[in-house]
Parts: structure tokens; C-alpha cells; sequence
């Protein structure tokens, strides 16, 4: 019999001849803690700095974490001027346009995918793709170029954070499901260790004079991008105008560029209660290898590590083969700005890779479930990176 289940049973714990644990108070409580830097982020990322313009003043000594609010950035209905039917800038031709069909994304999402009583947060439904509402378009010239707010939150929904915008630059050729749960991911880092709120997030995809074997011309990227923002996400949006500038821009130029549109220009985003403006947050959101870049030569300027790092700040998602970490503590300038720099563990690890999404293409391979659909269609429709060789039929001919 197991003696456990006797009546008369002591656990060892609780017998009389095993002497009993030290008493709280025996426990020496001076010794200092040595916090790890890097686990120790939470409400230390740095506040923004603060905008020039009187109302856009920080106010500090707030509480500012400890309620829990929702990570959604804000419901599709509070979403000002979501992209519909109505395409703008669609001056390039050899793009087709979806069809117009009346439906009304807000509620159309809720009510037919979702029950009431299941909880899902609205902006990750994640299947969206075979709703025909518009998408919201980029220009393709520079002199047409407005910068995109039709998913900037306009004010926060919790008075008692900071509001943060966060910045994918990269190449983007094409676009993968990796690099849309990379949002996703520092949403819920965000949401859960920080005192900011996301208002938005930006793609920023590099223009063809970033010199990279697989690059697809500018336009074709962004196009994907807008795709798979506009068919999978509520949240996302693309900005094209780096890609749209005549000559390569450095990454700290582009986290400039957002920063005049939306602290500079904007003046940042409202507080309800007071109705200031807050200067907003701009991190750049990159992986693990992007980041290890930081430490080869001639790739990054110093001054330009300085800038990005310690003026805006880097979300950093772990890349299979990265030791991000021991990269950070071995990098001057990294461990010089580390409370402005926050490592986003991948829980469930995803390394799509955009150069086998291109490889299988090449090779005829089916890439679905790597990328969405309306990126595999366009590529399939606009014949990119097979070289001549047919893509497999992975998808229907229906065009977007
Ligand atoms: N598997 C991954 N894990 C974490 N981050 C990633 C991963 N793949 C790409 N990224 C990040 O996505 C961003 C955009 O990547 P980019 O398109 O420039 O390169 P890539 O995805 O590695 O594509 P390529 O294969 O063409 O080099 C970069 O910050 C990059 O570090
Ligand atoms: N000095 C710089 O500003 C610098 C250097 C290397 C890469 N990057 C950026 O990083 C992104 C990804 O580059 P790779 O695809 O080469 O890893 C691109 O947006 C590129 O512009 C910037």
C-alpha cells in the first residue's frame, strides 16, 4: 500500500526529528540583489523625450502599470479613418484593385467570425484575407507621398501610459508571417512589462538602392507589405517613404522621418483626461541578427548607434542562432543605452526565412502558410524572384 494514503500518514516535512527550516527572520536581508540588466527592463525603457511644444509635456509621477488594460491598441471602431473601400494613390496601373463590395469592416469581422462569448482580442483575427474591403495604398512617387494615419490611434486608451510607435525597417522581400507575429510579439512584451501603450505600427521597407541579392523593386515590397497589413491585421500599417527616397537612407534618418511626423508635425498623441498631447515613443523593432550587424564594421556608424539606441530605443526579437543577450553585454554602445533596449523571448520560435520563401519559389515549392495568401497571389501575378521557372499553383488565379 502506499503509504501516503495511511490516515496516520506525516509528511517528512512535518515530522518531529527533521529539524524545521530557518524562520524568516534568519533569512540575511541585506545582502544587495545584483539585478540582470536585461530582465530587469520593465518600467525603466525610457520615457520619450520630451517634445518641444509646450503641450506635448511629460507628465511624470503617475501610476503607471499596474492596472492591466487591454493590449489591443484600440477596437477597429475607434480606428480614425480605416482604410475602406477607397483606394488612394492608385497611380500604379499594373496593380489591380479588389473588388468594391459594401461591407463594413468593423462589425462585419465581429459579427461573422466571432461569437460574443469567445474572447478574442479584435485585432487578431487573424483571417482576414477573404474580406474584399479595400486596402489602403502608398504612394509610388515622392512629390504623392502622405505619410499613413489611418491606424494611428489619435489618443490613448489608458491615461496612465506613454504612447509608443513602434518601426520594422528591413527588406521585406517578401513580407512573411514572421515578420507580422514580430508585432505581435512586441505587443504582448510591451502591453505586459512596460508603462507604454502602442499606438501604432509602422513597416518601413528599404528602397532599391540598398544594395541586397533578392531585393524585389521598392513598390512591389510595399505593395505586400500594405497587403498583408491591410487583409491580416488591424493594427499594421506601411510607410513608403523611405523606400520612395532616390537614395539609400541610413535607419537612424528613418526613425527621424517618424519622428517629425508624428511628434514634430503631430505634436504626438491626445490624453483623454487632460487633453495634452504626449510626446510618443518611436522604437525600432528588429531581429536578432540585425542587431549582431551592430557589431561588424562599417555597417552601423557609431554616432548613428547613439542615436537609434539612445534617443529612440530597440525592441529586439530573439532570432534562432542569435545570442542577443551575450551580444548585448559585449557591445559598448548596446550596454550603454540597455534600459532602452527590451529582448522579446519568441515563446513559440518562428524563423521563416525570406530568402527560402524565395528559394522555394524559385524551385517551385509550395510557400503557403509561410506568407499570406494575398502576398503569395501577388507574387504569383506579378512573376517575382522565380526567374522564369513556374510558380506552383498553391493558390487560385483569383486576382486581389
Ligand atoms: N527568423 C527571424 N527571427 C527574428 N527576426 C527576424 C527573423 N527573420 C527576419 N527577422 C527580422 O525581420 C526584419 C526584416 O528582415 P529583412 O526582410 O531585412 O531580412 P530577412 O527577413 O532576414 O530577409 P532575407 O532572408 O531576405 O535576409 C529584420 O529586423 C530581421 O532581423
Ligand atoms: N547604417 C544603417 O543605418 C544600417 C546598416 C545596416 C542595415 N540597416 C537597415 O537594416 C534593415 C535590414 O537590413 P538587412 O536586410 O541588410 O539585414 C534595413 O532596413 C537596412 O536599412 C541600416
Amino acid at each position: 500500500m502506499d503509504p501516503t494514503n495511511d490516515p496516520n500518514f506525516t509528511p517528512p516535512s512535518l515530522a518531529r526529528n527533521i529539524e524545521p527550516p530557518a524562520p524568516p527572520s534568519r533569512i540575511p536581508n541585506h545582502i544587495p540583489i545584483q539585478p540582470f540588466v536585461l530582465a530587469d527592463l520593465g518600467n525603466a525603457v525610457d520615457a520619450p523625450t520630451s517634445h518641444p511644444s509646450k503641450n506635448s509635456k511629460i507628465e511624470d509621477g503617475k501610476n503607471n502599470s499596474d492596472n492591466y488594460h487591454s493590449k489591443i491598441p484600440r477596437k477597429h471602431g475607434d480606428l480614425s479613418n480605416s482604410s475602406s473601400d477607397e483606394e488612394v494613390n492608385t497611380t500604379n496601373s499594373d496593380i489591380q484593385q479588389p473588388p468594391s463590395v459594401n461591407v463594413t469592416r468593423t462589425n462585419s469581422h465581429n459579427n461573422l467570425v466571432l461569437p460574443p462569448t469567445i474572447q478574442v482580442r479584435s485585432s487578431q483575427i487573424a483571417d482576414l484575407e477573404e474580406v474584399p474591403h479595400g486596402i489602403q495604398r502608398q504612394a509610388v512617387k515622392l512629390e504623392d507621398y502622405h505619410f499613413p494615419t489611418h491606424r494611428l490611434a489619435t489618443s490613448l486608451s489608458d491615461d496612465t501610459k506613454y504612447p509608443l510607435v513602434i518601426v520594422a525597417c528591413g527588406s521585406f522581400s517578401p513580407i512573411t508571417y514572421l515578420h507580422l507575429r514580430m508585432f505581435e510579439m512586441a505587443l504582448d512584451a510591451i502591453s505586459e512589462q512596460t508603462k507604454f501603450e502602442v499606438v501604432a505600427g509602422y513597416y518601413s521597407p528599404v528602397s532599391s538602392n540598398y544594395k541586397k541579392q533578392g531585393l524585389a523593386p521598392a513598390r512591389h515590397r510595399v505593395r505586400m507589405c500594405e497587403l498583408a497589413c491591410e487583409r491580416t491585421s488591424s493594427w499594421l500599417m506601411v510607410d513608403a517613404w523611405e523606400s520612395l527616397q532616390p537614395k539609400y537612407t541610413r535607419t537612424a534618418l528613418v526613425l527621424d522621418h517618424f519622428n517629425e511626423e508624428i511628434n514634430i508635425k503631430r505634436g504626438g498623441i491626445v490624453n483623454k483626461l487632460t487633453g495634452e498631447k504626449r510626446a510618443c515613443k518611436i522604437m525600432l523593432l528588429a531581429g536578432g541578427d540585425l542587431i549582431e550587424s551592430m557589431g561588424e564594421p562599417d555597417v552601423w556608424e557609431d554616432q548613428d548607434l547613439h542615436h537609434i539606441l539612445g534617443r529612440y530605443g530597440c525592441l529586439i526579437v530573439e532570432r534562432t542562432g542569435s545570442d542577443v543577450r551575450s551580444f548585448l553585454l559585449s557591445h559598448d554602445i548596446m550596454y550603454e543605452h540597455r534600459r532602452n533596449v527590451l529582448v522579446i523571448k519568441q515563446l513559440i520560435y518562428n524563423d521563416i526565412s525570406s530568402t527560402k520563401i524565395r528559394l522555394f519559389i524559385r524551385r517551385g515549392m509550395s510557400v503557403q502558410y509561410l506568407l499570406p495568401n494575398s502576398v503569395i497571389r501577388y507574387i504569383q501575378q506579378h512573376k517575382l524572384y522565380y526567374d522564369s521557372e513556374p510558380v506552383k499553383q498553391v493558390m487560385s488565379d483569383k486576382a486581389d
